[in-house]
Order: structure tokens, then sequence, then C-alpha cells
């Protein structure tokens, strides 16, 4: 794993955004994988500034994100479709039929998961998927205990996992419970991945993701098996 060290969150924004940039200007059918959560907002931030300055073009970039929260509409504004409309493609210049994003407000979440991950297969897999973590090692929404060979599957979310996201709802009950996400073999198999990690509250998953240790119970610690992880973390997430 390629570790860059940085001062704070906005440099790891624009650290990160310079990245992705350079691969979609070298590639301009980028199939890029996505995360939401507050660790991206930033970095998406900064592809727009950029796309308005420099005229970085995503007409040919195809986009997959991680997951959706079952129960939510694309047009609720806490459903991660509505977070990426808001947050980036409403923004730049990206066909809306090349952004793809589990559906959780269907009827057959066993269908949607298989179609999501034919979808993957279909274009080719993912090129550069971009990462968050959660701070007890999710990945997407893998929880720890996900088996390492999961595919895009329905997930019960971690009462940790429900309390950190309820700060971007009314109340608790409006907070879903479930979720569809694209599993740890999915996530593996893209061909190279950007780790962004920032602030406190991820310092003690950092040390657990360094020690080395791969294990079901921390699922992000199987980017110690991928062959392309680049982190950029800052100062304090990294701090121990
Ligand atoms: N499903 C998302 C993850 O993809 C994200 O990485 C994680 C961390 O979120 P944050 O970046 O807000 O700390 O939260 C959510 O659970």
């Amino acid at each position: 794993m390629n570790i860059i060290t940085v001062k704070d969150y906005a440099e790891m924004s624009q650290k990160a955004a310079a990245y992705i940039i350079e691969k979609v200007r070298q590639t301009p059918s980028l199939r890029l994988g996505l995360a939401t959560g507050g660790t991206p907002v930033g970095t998406y931030q900064n592809l727009i500034n950029d796309h308005q300055k420099n005229n970085t073009t995503y007409r040919d970039v195809l986009t997959f994100n991680l997951d959706e929260y079952i129960g939510l509409t694309g047009d609720n504004k806490n459903s991660y479709r509505f977070f990426m409309d808001d947050n980036l493609f409403n923004h730049i210049d990206i066909k809306k039929n090349n952004t793809f994003i589990p559906r959780g407000d269907g009827e057959n979440f066993e269908t949607e998961c298989r179609e999501y991950e034919d979808l993957l297969a279909k274009h080719g897999g993912v090129d550069l998927q971009i990462l968050g973590i959660g701070s007890n090692g999710h990945i997407g929404f893998n929880e720890p205990g996900t088996s390492f060979e999961s595919k895009t599957h329905v997930v019960n979310l971690a009462p940790s996992t429900i309390e950190a996201n309820a700060r971007f709802f009314n109340s608790m009950e409006e907070v879903p419970t479930q979720a569809i996400t694209m599993g740890i073999s999915s996530i593996m198999k893209s061909k190279e991945i950007l780790l962004l990690v920032s602030g406190e509250s991820k310092r003690d998953a950092m040390k657990k993701l360094l020690n080395g240790e791969v294990t079901e119970s921390f699922p992000a610690s199987i980017l110690n098996n991928h062959p392309s992880v680049t982190i950029i973390a800052d100062q304090a997430a990294l701090s121990d």
C-alpha cells in the first residue's frame, strides 16, 4: 500500500481530486467507482472546480457507486443517488445514464444485487475505486464479519454505522437500517483503489488497517491483499 500523508482534509481533497483528474485525462472512458459519506465531498468539490476552470470532461466516464440505503427513493435527500447528483453529477458533464448506483427503492433486492454485479462485469469492472472507511473498518457498507467472498448484497447496518450516519437525518428513527452494497470481492476486483481517510475518528481504524492483520472482523484489512492501493490520509487520522 502506498501511503500519502497530508496536512488536513482540504489537502486530502485536493490531492485525491488531482489523482482522479489525471486518470480521467489519461483514460477518457474511465470506469470510476465512487463512494459517499462526508470524506469524499471535498474531493468532489475539487473535481467540480477543475471541470469549471479547466474543462476536464467526463463525457465518456462511467461511474459505479458502492452502495445505497434500502427504502429511500432517489429524490430523497438522504439517498446516495441524491447525494451523488447534488455533490457531483449535476455539476460536471457526465451523462446521467452513465452513473450507476444500486436501487434501494425496488421490490426485489436479490435481483437488484445480481443485476448490479452483472452490470459491473458487463462493463469490464472498475478501473479506479474511491473508498472511505467506517470507524469500525467497514468499506462500502460491508460491516465487520462480512465474508471476503461477498458480492453485491443486502446488509443490516451495524448500530455504530446507523449512529454515525444519523447526523444526516432529522432523527434516529429515519436512518435506514438496511442497505445494498457492493461486496468485498466486488470491491477487490477493481484494478486500483484510492482510500481517503481524514480525522481523529478514523485513527483506530487506520491503526488496525496498517498493522497488517487480514481478518473478516475488520473488512478494510483485505486491502492489504490488493496489488494497487493508495491511501491519502491526513495527520489527524495518522497521529498514532
Ligand atoms: N457507506 C458509507 C461508506 O462508503 C463511507 O466510507 C463511510 C464513512 O463515512 P464518512 O466518510 O462520513 O466518515 O460511511 C458510510 O457508511
